[in-house]
């Protein structure tokens, strides 16, 4: 009775309660209460982490390593590593979009998570966003809801660092200039990620209407070059980045630079497409999962290529990376990535919170 009164009492003071026994709380050890015993008995609601708590919790430093490990381990075929199907998705027909579907388990980590995500075509005039998430982390063993947190910080995030680890691995050595298609959201992440992880000489973007590159020149703050045309944003580019939109290709093999690395991070959908076929032709392919680029990449099943290897197998060491030949790493987005995304968003969360 008094154990469900204290629990009761920690829960609406928000003192989050969770099978990891390294954070249990002093008052509850005191009472000898194990903390699934806890968490199961206070029915605890999950914690609520929103997105500009999200964004100040999760840093690119952190975050990173983090990445390039999950993917590792995501290649490495060890379910006791990872388990993570290919995204399922519910088409909203009416809506022009879709509902993806993105659990994973990580039994050695002890992470259980699920996105939730809709993302869309959106016309021209919508002012509503191309992508929405909710991710949900989850106690394994027995099933409690721990927190509930913003997805679209998430996505943001950890798909710039899965791109920008692609860059690191992939793109040549002394890479001067980096070009970015599409000035939205992942523009942004992108940016971020890009120049606080690698150095470049010189940042180009474009976007198909120049008002949204003169915008987004402006809120970034540092020096980026407005270009009129994608052939004048990637030529001599040694990393370009495609964050647009598009359903059909915006980027054309003829411009790209030999050598060059590519981040192909928008047309999600297998019939959607952001590079032309010359450029897959001509280009080393990477992906995140092999089986998701084959389920959901346009780019991959309308060129006909192979996907080369999965960046978790460069990272394993089982697959070379071709720094001098042209690259590019179609990105489908992974729930493994905003799994430890998550968990870190939760640990960094509990660290502030037992402080206070
Ligand atoms: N690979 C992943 O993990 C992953 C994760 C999130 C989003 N995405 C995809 O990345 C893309 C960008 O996402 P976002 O959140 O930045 O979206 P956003 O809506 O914030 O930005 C989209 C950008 O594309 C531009 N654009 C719109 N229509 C275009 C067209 N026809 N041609 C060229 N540019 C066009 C817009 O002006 C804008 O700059 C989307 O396709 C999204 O589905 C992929
Ligand atoms: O992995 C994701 O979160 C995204 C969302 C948008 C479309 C593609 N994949």
């Amino acid at each position: 009775m008094f154990k469900k009164a204290l629990l009761r009492l920690l829960n609406a003071a928000q003192i989050p309660l969770d099978v990891d026994s390294n954070f249990v709380p002093n008052q509850l050890s005191q009472f000898r209460i194990s903390v699934s015993e806890a968490a199961a008995m206070a029915g605890a609601p999950p914690v609520i982490i929103w997105e500009r708590e999200v964004e100040s919790l999760l840093h690119y430093k952190e975050l990173i390593p983090r990445l390039e490990e999950a993917l590792g381990k995501f290649s490495s075929r060890d379910s006791a590593e990872v388990i993570q199907p290919v995204r399922s998705t519910v088409p909203l027909q009416k809506h022009n979009g879709f509902l993806g579907l993105m659990p994973t388990y990580m039994e050695n980590d002890g992470v259980l998570s699920t996105k939730l995500v809709c993302f869309y075509n959106r016309g021209a005039g919508s002012t509503l966003p191309s992508v929405s998430a909710t991710v949900l982390l989850l106690d394994p063993e027995s099933g409690h809801m721990k927190a509930v947190m913003d997805g679209e910080a998430i996505t943001n995030m950890r798909t710039a660092g899965a791109s920008a680890i692609s860059a690191k691995l992939l793109m040549r050595h002394g890479a001067e200039v980096l070009a970015i298609l599409g000035t939205g959201q992942q523009a942004l992440s992108h940016y971020k990620a890009f120049t606080e992880m690698l150095s470049f000489k010189e940042v180009r973007v474009w976007n198909h209407r120049r008002e949204g590159a003169e915008k987004f020149r402006r809120s970034v703050g540092g020096p980026v070059t407005v270009c009129g045309s994608v052939e004048e944003a990637v030529r001599g580019a040694d990393v370009i980045v495609t964050v647009t939109r598009s359903i059909e290709p915006v980027l054309c093999g003829r411009w790209v630079k030999p050598g060059a690395h590519v981040a192909a991070v928008g047309a999600c959908r297998p019939d959607w497409r952001e590079l032309d076929d010359s450029l897959m032709k001509e280009a080393v392919v990477y992906a995140d999962s092999r089986e998701g680029a084959m389920a959901e990449s346009g780019d991959v099943i309308l060129s006909g290529v192979e996907v080369f290897a999965e960046l978790g197998d460069v990272i394993n060491g089982i697959k070379p990376a071709y720094r001098e030949k042209t690259t590019v790493f179609k990105s489908l987005g992974m729930g493994v990535e905003d799994a430890v995304a998550a968990n870190l968003v939760y640990e960094q969360w509990k660290a502030k919170a037992y402080k206070l």
